[in-house]
């Protein structure tokens, strides 16, 4: 579904990613993995088109290279940020029409089943996004990617600062996707238990490299001891 080659990107004078090469395979689920400053945020940014970069980038048969953050959402590609990035001046409902804006094909309505898995999104409409709790905000910023129907979703540390029963709820939500919906996952996960939870595939980035892949049962505390712990 998304095939990149020969990926490089610099800050500056930094070169942070060195020739990655990576597949997501349509229907899995994919967790990217690394210590801090590795370089996975570049590299989903970089997907995304919200930094530039080298090398090839395929989705669909489709050459990404050359489009705009816009088209590449466009094509179905949904993305939460790190930090989740939602407006917190804005109500609940607010925040998903920006989302149902970005879509291509136009819909008055925020579809339905974005409140039949966040039940607390429904109730909180008019609740401005800054007044919602951390795992409230997550499943906002989920809820708004998931507005434009993407069929690859990329989520840049879901956990991240949620209490450990929301992130709970929140691997549920992300196997419901994979598995139900049949939604391709590329996530970013730092928390072990939870990557082993809800992926099937990992990658390992060390110093802008990919040192590791494979199934989820392949990543051993071999692994985990060389590349993931601190
Ligand atoms: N805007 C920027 N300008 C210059 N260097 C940057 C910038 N953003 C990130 N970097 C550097 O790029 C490297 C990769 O950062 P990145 O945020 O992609 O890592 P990460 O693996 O996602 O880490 P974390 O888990 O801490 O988010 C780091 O060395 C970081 O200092």
């Amino acid at each position: 579904m998304l095939e990149i080659r020969r990926l490089n990107q610099f800050y500056g004078g930094s070169h942070i990613l060195w020739d990655v090469d990576m597949n997501i395979t349509a229907g899995s689920c994919t967790c990217l993995m690394g210590r801090n400053g590795m370089g996975k945020t570049t590299l989903l940014r970089c997907i995304m088109g919200l930094l530039p970069s080298s090398g090839e980038m395929v989705y669909d048969g489709q050459d990404l290279g050359r489009l705009a953050a816009d088209r590449r959402a466009g094509l179905g590609i949904g993305y939460v940020p790190q930090g989740r990035e939602i407006f917190s001046q804005l109500t609940v409902e607010e925040n998903l029409r920006i989302g149902l804006s970005a879509r291509r094909n136009k819909l008055r309505d925020i579809p339905e089943q974005i409140f039949e898995l966040f039940p607390v999104l429904k109730k909180m409409l008019r609740r401005r996004g800054g007044d919602l709790s951390g795992g409230q905000q997550q499943q906002l910023a989920i809820g708004r990617a998931l507005v434009l129907e993407p069929r690859l979703l990329i989520l840049d540390e879901p956990t991240e600062g949620i209490q450990p029963n929301i992130v709970h709820e929140i691997g549920d939500i992300i196997l419901r996707l994979n598995k139900e919906a049949n939604l391709t996952v590329l996530l970013v996960e730092q928390k072990l238990p939870f990557a082993r939870r809800v992926a099937s595939e990992f990658r390992i980035l060390d110093k802008g490299r990919v040192v590791a892949s494979g199934k989820i049962p392949q990543l051993t505390d071999e692994l985990v001891r060389q590349h993931l712990t601190v």
